[in-house]
Protein backbone atom coordinates (compact mmCIF):
# COMPACT_ATOMS: atom_id res chain seq x y z
CA UNK A 1 0.00 0.00 0.00
CA UNK A 2 1.48 4.17 1.03
CA UNK A 3 5.20 3.46 0.89
CA UNK A 4 7.38 6.00 3.64
CA UNK A 5 9.93 7.37 1.80
CA UNK A 6 13.26 8.31 3.03
CA UNK A 7 11.93 11.14 4.71
CA UNK A 8 9.00 9.34 6.19
CA UNK A 9 6.40 11.05 3.86
CA UNK A 10 3.92 9.11 2.48
CA UNK A 11 4.75 7.87 -1.01
CA UNK A 12 1.20 7.26 -3.02
CA UNK A 13 1.04 3.79 -4.71
CA UNK A 14 -1.46 2.97 -7.86
CA UNK A 15 -3.52 0.74 -4.81
CA UNK A 16 -3.43 3.82 -2.14
CA UNK A 17 -4.40 6.35 -4.76
CA UNK A 18 -7.39 3.17 -5.96
CA UNK A 19 -8.41 3.80 -2.52
CA UNK A 20 -8.41 7.06 -2.04
CA UNK A 21 -10.87 7.71 -4.96
CA UNK A 22 -13.25 4.90 -3.70
CA UNK A 23 -12.39 2.52 -6.87
CA UNK A 24 -12.04 -1.08 -6.33
CA UNK A 25 -10.77 -3.25 -8.96
CA UNK A 26 -9.97 -7.00 -8.71
CA UNK A 27 -6.48 -8.85 -10.07
CA UNK A 28 -5.72 -9.35 -12.74
CA UNK A 29 -7.47 -6.05 -14.18
CA UNK A 30 -5.82 -3.85 -11.67
CA UNK A 31 -2.22 -4.90 -12.53
CA UNK A 32 -2.92 -4.45 -16.35
CA UNK A 33 -4.13 -0.83 -15.42
CA UNK A 34 -1.42 -0.35 -13.40
CA UNK A 35 1.18 -1.58 -16.10
CA UNK A 36 -0.41 0.38 -18.59
CA UNK A 37 0.08 3.53 -16.93
CA UNK A 38 4.11 2.28 -16.33
CA UNK A 39 4.70 1.58 -19.82
CA UNK A 40 2.83 4.99 -20.59
CA UNK A 41 5.47 6.60 -18.47
CA UNK A 42 8.39 5.19 -19.98
CA UNK A 43 7.44 6.17 -23.54
CA UNK A 44 6.53 9.99 -22.01
CA UNK A 45 10.20 9.79 -21.88
CA UNK A 46 10.88 9.78 -25.33
CA UNK A 47 8.03 11.68 -26.48
CA UNK A 48 5.24 13.61 -24.71
CA UNK A 49 2.15 11.96 -24.62
CA UNK A 50 1.06 13.09 -21.10
CA UNK A 51 1.41 15.50 -18.19
CA UNK A 52 -0.35 12.55 -16.12
CA UNK A 53 2.65 11.15 -14.41
CA UNK A 54 1.45 10.64 -10.57
CA UNK A 55 -0.53 7.89 -9.64
CA UNK A 56 -2.91 10.86 -7.97
CA UNK A 57 -3.92 12.18 -11.69
CA UNK A 58 -3.81 8.49 -13.34
CA UNK A 59 -6.56 6.93 -10.99
CA UNK A 60 -8.40 10.46 -10.19
CA UNK A 61 -8.60 11.94 -14.18
CA UNK A 62 -7.66 9.01 -16.54
CA UNK A 63 -9.27 5.67 -14.69
CA UNK A 64 -12.08 7.51 -13.48
CA UNK A 65 -13.37 8.91 -16.88
CA UNK A 66 -12.62 5.19 -18.47
CA UNK A 67 -14.75 3.06 -15.96
CA UNK A 68 -17.30 5.25 -16.16
CA UNK A 69 -17.48 4.80 -19.83
CA UNK A 70 -16.74 1.17 -19.41
CA UNK A 71 -20.10 0.42 -17.91
CA UNK A 72 -21.76 1.96 -20.71
CA UNK A 73 -20.59 0.12 -24.00
CA UNK A 74 -22.28 -3.43 -24.36
CA UNK A 75 -20.68 -6.63 -25.55
CA UNK A 76 -19.21 -7.34 -28.65
CA UNK A 77 -19.38 -3.26 -30.09
CA UNK A 78 -16.41 -2.23 -31.86
CA UNK A 79 -15.27 1.23 -30.78
CA UNK A 80 -12.80 3.67 -32.02
CA UNK A 81 -10.97 6.16 -29.72
CA UNK A 82 -10.91 9.37 -31.64
CA UNK A 83 -8.07 10.96 -31.03
CA UNK A 84 -6.41 8.18 -28.69
CA UNK A 85 -2.76 10.96 -28.03
CA UNK A 86 -1.88 8.49 -24.54
CA UNK A 87 -4.54 5.65 -25.04
CA UNK A 88 -6.98 7.31 -22.97
CA UNK A 89 -9.63 6.01 -23.03
CA UNK A 90 -9.12 2.84 -25.35
CA UNK A 91 -6.55 1.06 -24.02
CA UNK A 92 -8.28 1.08 -20.52
CA UNK A 93 -11.41 0.10 -22.13
CA UNK A 94 -10.22 -2.37 -23.83
CA UNK A 95 -8.16 -3.78 -20.78
CA UNK A 96 -11.61 -3.18 -18.65
CA UNK A 97 -14.10 -4.86 -21.13
CA UNK A 98 -12.26 -7.41 -23.29
CA UNK A 99 -15.26 -8.40 -24.87
CA UNK A 100 -15.27 -5.07 -27.01
CA UNK A 101 -13.18 -4.80 -30.06
CA UNK A 102 -10.98 -1.59 -29.88
CA UNK A 103 -9.52 0.45 -32.22
CA UNK A 104 -7.12 3.80 -31.78
CA UNK A 105 -6.54 6.69 -34.25
CA UNK A 106 -4.08 9.29 -33.72
CA UNK A 107 -3.40 11.71 -36.63
CA UNK A 108 -0.09 12.75 -35.52
CA UNK A 109 2.21 9.90 -36.58
CA UNK A 110 4.92 9.98 -33.86
CA UNK A 111 2.20 9.45 -31.27
CA UNK A 112 0.84 6.96 -33.57
CA UNK A 113 3.94 5.00 -33.98
CA UNK A 114 4.52 5.36 -29.38
CA UNK A 115 0.89 4.02 -29.15
CA UNK A 116 1.12 1.07 -31.35
CA UNK A 117 4.04 0.30 -29.44
CA UNK A 118 2.53 0.50 -26.32
CA UNK A 119 -0.40 -1.91 -27.71
CA UNK A 120 2.40 -4.35 -28.21
CA UNK A 121 4.27 -4.17 -24.96
CA UNK A 122 1.02 -4.47 -23.48
CA UNK A 123 0.41 -7.66 -25.33
CA UNK A 124 -3.33 -6.28 -26.18
CA UNK A 125 -5.10 -6.67 -29.58
CA UNK A 126 -6.09 -3.37 -30.09
CA UNK A 127 -4.88 -2.46 -33.91
CA UNK A 128 -3.79 1.50 -33.67
CA UNK A 129 -4.43 3.63 -36.78
CA UNK A 130 -2.38 6.97 -37.90
CA UNK A 131 -4.92 8.59 -39.37
CA UNK A 132 -7.72 11.46 -38.87
CA UNK A 133 -10.38 9.37 -37.44
CA UNK A 134 -12.84 11.37 -39.53
CA UNK A 135 -10.98 10.01 -42.84
CA UNK A 136 -11.51 6.30 -40.93
CA UNK A 137 -14.99 6.06 -41.03
CA UNK A 138 -14.79 6.63 -45.11
CA UNK A 139 -13.72 2.51 -44.94
CA UNK A 140 -14.40 1.29 -41.59
CA UNK A 141 -17.74 1.49 -39.63
CA UNK A 142 -17.70 1.68 -35.46
CA UNK A 143 -20.63 1.01 -33.12
CA UNK A 144 -19.46 3.65 -30.98
CA UNK A 145 -16.73 6.32 -31.49
CA UNK A 146 -15.58 7.25 -27.63
CA UNK A 147 -13.61 10.14 -26.85
CA UNK A 148 -11.82 12.63 -24.65
CA UNK A 149 -9.90 15.86 -24.86
CA UNK A 150 -9.96 16.29 -28.68
CA UNK A 151 -12.32 19.00 -29.96
CA UNK A 152 -15.34 21.09 -28.60
CA UNK A 153 -18.58 19.47 -28.98
CA UNK A 154 -19.17 21.83 -32.47
CA UNK A 155 -16.16 20.83 -34.08
CA UNK A 156 -16.25 17.07 -33.11
CA UNK A 157 -19.49 16.71 -34.57
CA UNK A 158 -18.56 18.31 -38.26
CA UNK A 159 -15.65 16.54 -38.40
CA UNK A 160 -18.15 13.24 -38.11
CA UNK A 161 -21.65 14.40 -39.62
CA UNK A 162 -20.68 14.00 -42.80
CA UNK A 163 -20.08 10.05 -41.74
CA UNK A 164 -22.98 9.45 -39.43
CA UNK A 165 -23.52 6.01 -41.61
CA UNK A 166 -20.75 4.94 -40.32
CA UNK A 167 -21.16 5.06 -36.82
CA UNK A 168 -24.28 4.34 -34.24
CA UNK A 169 -23.06 6.99 -31.60
CA UNK A 170 -20.16 8.67 -30.18
CA UNK A 171 -19.81 8.80 -26.19
CA UNK A 172 -17.91 11.75 -25.58
CA UNK A 173 -15.97 12.41 -22.07
CA UNK A 174 -16.42 16.22 -21.14
CA UNK A 175 -15.54 18.28 -18.11
CA UNK A 176 -18.37 21.17 -16.68
CA UNK A 177 -17.49 23.31 -19.91
CA UNK A 178 -19.80 21.10 -21.98
CA UNK A 179 -22.78 23.14 -21.31
CA UNK A 180 -21.10 25.76 -22.79
CA UNK A 181 -20.10 23.68 -25.65
CA UNK A 182 -23.24 22.62 -26.38
CA UNK A 183 -24.95 26.07 -26.48
CA UNK A 184 -22.31 26.85 -29.14
CA UNK A 185 -23.40 23.85 -31.22
CA UNK A 186 -26.43 24.55 -31.15
CA UNK A 187 -26.16 28.01 -32.16
CA UNK A 188 -24.84 26.87 -35.09
CA UNK A 189 -27.44 24.31 -35.70
CA UNK A 190 -25.08 21.57 -35.74
CA UNK A 191 -27.09 19.68 -33.14
CA UNK A 192 -30.24 19.45 -34.95
CA UNK A 193 -29.27 16.03 -36.36
CA UNK A 194 -28.63 14.64 -33.16
CA UNK A 195 -29.88 13.72 -30.10
CA UNK A 196 -27.82 14.24 -27.14
CA UNK A 197 -28.19 12.54 -23.58
CA UNK A 198 -25.91 12.70 -20.63
CA UNK A 199 -25.14 8.75 -19.83
CA UNK A 200 -23.04 9.35 -17.11
CA UNK A 201 -22.38 12.39 -14.90
CA UNK A 202 -19.84 12.02 -11.96
CA UNK A 203 -18.32 14.17 -9.52
CA UNK A 204 -14.67 15.43 -10.45
CA UNK A 205 -12.34 15.28 -7.31
CA UNK A 206 -11.87 12.64 -4.49
CA UNK A 207 -15.26 11.55 -3.27
CA UNK A 208 -16.98 13.40 -0.22
CA UNK A 209 -13.42 15.31 -0.22
CA UNK A 210 -14.34 18.90 -1.78
CA UNK A 211 -17.77 20.18 -2.44
CA UNK A 212 -20.37 19.31 -0.09
CA UNK A 213 -23.21 17.72 -1.66
CA UNK A 214 -20.90 16.36 -4.68
CA UNK A 215 -22.69 12.67 -3.97
CA UNK A 216 -26.28 14.34 -3.60
CA UNK A 217 -26.25 15.30 -6.37
CA UNK A 218 -24.57 12.34 -8.39
CA UNK A 219 -27.87 10.61 -6.63
CA UNK A 220 -29.91 12.81 -8.27
CA UNK A 221 -28.41 11.88 -11.55
CA UNK A 222 -28.99 8.57 -10.70
CA UNK A 223 -32.36 8.82 -9.36
CA UNK A 224 -33.88 10.16 -13.03
CA UNK A 225 -31.99 6.73 -14.64
CA UNK A 226 -29.10 6.04 -16.44
CA UNK A 227 -30.42 8.30 -19.13
CA UNK A 228 -30.97 11.99 -18.58
CA UNK A 229 -32.51 13.46 -21.43
CA UNK A 230 -30.51 16.58 -22.21
CA UNK A 231 -32.22 18.84 -24.49
CA UNK A 232 -34.80 19.90 -21.96
CA UNK A 233 -33.83 19.19 -18.75
CA UNK A 234 -32.92 21.99 -15.57
CA UNK A 235 -29.46 20.46 -15.59
CA UNK A 236 -28.22 22.87 -13.02
CA UNK A 237 -28.18 19.99 -10.66
CA UNK A 238 -25.44 18.76 -12.75
CA UNK A 239 -23.09 21.57 -12.38
CA UNK A 240 -19.42 20.65 -11.66
CA UNK A 241 -19.26 17.35 -12.91
CA UNK A 242 -17.50 15.32 -15.20
CA UNK A 243 -20.32 13.78 -18.09
CA UNK A 244 -20.41 10.94 -20.65
CA UNK A 245 -22.63 12.62 -23.65
CA UNK A 246 -23.87 10.54 -25.71
CA UNK A 247 -24.83 11.67 -29.45
CA UNK A 248 -26.35 9.75 -32.21
CA UNK A 249 -28.21 10.30 -35.33
CA UNK A 250 -31.92 11.74 -34.61
CA UNK A 251 -34.10 8.81 -33.47
CA UNK A 252 -31.59 6.21 -33.70
CA UNK A 253 -32.62 4.81 -30.79
CA UNK A 254 -35.83 6.17 -30.02
C1 LIG B 1 -5.30 16.55 -25.93
S1 LIG B 1 -4.92 15.01 -26.65
C2 LIG B 1 -6.02 13.95 -25.78
C3 LIG B 1 -5.48 12.57 -25.65
C4 LIG B 1 -6.37 11.57 -24.89
N1 LIG B 1 -7.60 11.31 -25.62
C5 LIG B 1 -6.67 12.04 -23.48
O1 LIG B 1 -7.84 12.23 -23.16
O2 LIG B 1 -5.74 12.20 -22.68
C6 LIG B 1 -5.70 15.09 -28.25
C7 LIG B 1 -5.09 14.09 -29.23
O3 LIG B 1 -5.96 13.96 -30.34
C8 LIG B 1 -5.22 13.96 -31.55
N2 LIG B 1 -6.17 14.41 -32.60
C9 LIG B 1 -6.73 15.65 -32.76
N3 LIG B 1 -7.63 15.62 -33.75
C10 LIG B 1 -7.67 14.34 -34.23
C11 LIG B 1 -8.43 13.68 -35.24
N4 LIG B 1 -9.33 14.34 -35.97
N5 LIG B 1 -8.22 12.36 -35.45
C12 LIG B 1 -7.31 11.67 -34.71
N6 LIG B 1 -6.56 12.26 -33.75
C13 LIG B 1 -6.74 13.57 -33.50
C14 LIG B 1 -4.06 14.90 -31.25
O4 LIG B 1 -2.97 14.65 -32.10
C15 LIG B 1 -3.76 14.54 -29.79
O5 LIG B 1 -2.83 13.50 -29.68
Amino acid sequence: MTQPTENNELEETFESALLRYGMQLDEPLAGELRRYAEVMWKFNEQLNLTRHTTWDLYVGRDLRDCLQLAHLVQPGEVVLDLGSGNGVPGIPLAILRPDVEVSLAESVGKRAKVLDELVTELNLSVPVYASRGEHLLEDFRFSTIVSRAVGSLMKFCKWVEPHSESFDRLLLIKGPKWVEERAEARHHGILKNFDLRVLASYPLGIPGADEAGSGEVEQVARERGDEVLADDDDLSDLQGQGVILQLSRKGRFA
